[in-house]
């Protein structure tokens, strides 16, 4: 089962982003997607290199946004792939069937497309408005979530499904109870003075109706 909450990078510069990273996977995060807008190959290569061993002294799972050929050179754990992103399928051709390939959605007809192609997991945003991107696509809101959810319920599509954009901790619950895997964030984690608290918060309401 993937982890519930993904963690999105942010920062400007390598050294932002590493310190971003860094202190998320010490909060407790055990999935991060390194995000690293408009950036030279060189620059997000530098910055891939030096993620991964981090990712794996804390037994996270490392994915890259956007760029199939850097996860595959750097041996990332996959890539996320949004709707002007390269297409699923020819990305899983690329990437093999071990890798994890995530791609975004807004609507139900996206989650069916990708679910044909070979999409391991959903990001379905955005929830609300957020600074952290541009150009968003409609607003989702509670409502669409659950639309959208019960569509798959009812054709029986079963992929987990992350819900992003703007998410508050006071979001969590009533995300998860339209159907939900988990949540994708970026905003929060970064922007928290308590990170531990926060993620061990984010975690309790994420994993409540899971029996161990
Ligand atoms: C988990 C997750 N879901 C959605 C997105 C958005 O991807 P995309 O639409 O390609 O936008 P950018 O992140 O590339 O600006 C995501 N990154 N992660
Ligand atoms: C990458 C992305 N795609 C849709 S919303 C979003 C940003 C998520 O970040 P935040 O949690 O700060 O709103
Ligand atoms: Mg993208």
């Amino acid at each position: 089962m993937y982890n519930k909450l993904q963690y999105i990078s942010q920062g400007e510069t390598i050294k932002e982003q590493l310190y971003n990273i860094h202190h998320a996977l010490d909060a407790g995060c055990k999935w991060v997607q390194m995000r690293f807008k408009n950036q030279t190959s060189k620059e997000t290569f530098a910055l891939a290199e030096k993620v991964k061993p981090l990712c794996e002294e804390y037994l996270a799972n490392f994915i890259i946004n956007d760029d199939l050929h850097l996860a595959e050179q750097i041996a990332a754990d996959g890539v996320h792939l949004g709707l002007t992103d390269m297409k699923i399928d020819e990305a899983r051709a690329i990437l093999g069937a071990t890798k994890i390939i995530g791609g975004t959605a807004n609507t139900f007809e996206h989650i069916q497309n990708h679910v044909k192609n070979g999409c391991d997991y959903i990001g379905l945003g955005p929830f609300r408005f957020t600074i952290t991107k541009e150009k968003l696509s409609p607003i989702l809101g509670l409502s669409g979530y659950f639309e959208i959810l019960q569509k798959m319920k009812k054709d029986k599509i079963e992929i987990p499904v992350y819900a992003i954009g703007g998410i508050k901790l006071k979001d969590v619950s009533p995300l998860m109870e339209t159907g939900i895997h988990g949540i994708a964030v970026s905003g929060i984690i970064t922007e928290s003075a308590e990170k531990k608290i926060l993620i061990k918060q984010l975690k309790e309401k994420l994993y409540a109706n899971v029996i161990v």
